[in-house]
């Protein structure tokens, strides 16, 4: 077993991986770097969800290895994989699961608060965020009283708050019209940029990969076309050099 090269934070090889019997990664390789944005395309169900809980030790793999800092993250245990979940990767999906009895700055404030943070330092995180995302006037509202993009938003606040060293974000940009698309993401991807985060982004809308510092794509659970999956080794160096990676 090869080791992953160390400016890689993730690293995964020939990842396969079926949903009761319906294949949806038939061999992927990847590499992330560290403080990259990468935006993940292609269409719907060729792979992309898959690919990020694979990557963010949500789904354990078929066959094939991933690497977290040169770590492996395919043998861990389902306790293990939770745990490095909570500790090391920030979340959001295409559907915003805040808690619903607790309010908005409340919700960003949690995670905080569960990695020990002091409960004034952690509430003003939470501001700061909320104020980040355009969303500070949402601060003492529960879930069921705000609006579908005004809850994304604050998710999106809530996976960013503890600064945790990947991101990975499936879709997050669904339940907003195409204006605040836009501002979610230039702000996960700005925040990524600011803060030295890893950003992996699924969308299966090519425009909002403009965003990443580079993009590959997924057909039918393969990485395809222009942009090959990233190569590692001598023999690789001259290729990448040429993708410009
Ligand atoms: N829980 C599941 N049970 C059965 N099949 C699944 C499950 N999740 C995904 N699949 C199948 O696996 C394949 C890949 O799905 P996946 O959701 O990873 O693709 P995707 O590119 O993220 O799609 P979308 O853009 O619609 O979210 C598809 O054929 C899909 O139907």
């Amino acid at each position: 077993m090869s080791a992953p090269p160390d400016n890689d934070v993730l690293w995964a090889r020939g990842i396969v991986k079926s949903h009761h019997g319906t294949p949806a990664l038939r061999g992927v390789s990847l590499g992330v770097r560290d403080g990259e944005v990468l935006a993940i395309t292609g269409p719907r169900g060729s792979g992309k969800s898959t690919l990020l809980g694979c990557l963010s030790a949500l789904l354990p793999v078929d066959e094939g290895e991933v690497w977290f800092n040169s770590s492996p993250v395919h043998t861990l245990s389902r306790a293990g994989r939770e745990r490095l979940r909570r500790d090391r990767f920030g979340f959001v999906g295409s559907e915003p699961h805040l808690v619903p009895e607790l309010t908005a700055r409340e919700n960003v404030a949690l995670p905080l608060l569960l990695a020990g943070a002091g409960h004034k330092a952690a509430y003003s995180a939470a501001a700061e965020w909320l104020e980040r995302l355009d969303v500070s006037e949402c601060a003492t509202r529960r879930p069921a009283e705000l609006v579908q993009s005004q809850r994304q938003r604050i998710a999106v606040a809530r996976a960013l708050a503890p600064l945790p060293p990947v991101v990975f974000a499936d879709d997050p940009t669904a339940p907003l019209h195409r204006e605040a698309q836009d501002q979610v993401l230039r702000i996960l991807a700005s925040a990524a940029r600011s803060h030295q985060l890893t950003l992996v982004l699924a969308t299966h809308d090519p425009e909002l990969a403009r965003y990443a510092d580079r993009t590959v794509s997924l057909v039918d659970g393969r990485l395809v076309g222009p942009i090959a999956p990233v190569l590692h080794g001598t023999a690789a160096t001259a290729v990448n050099a040429v993708a410009g990676r």
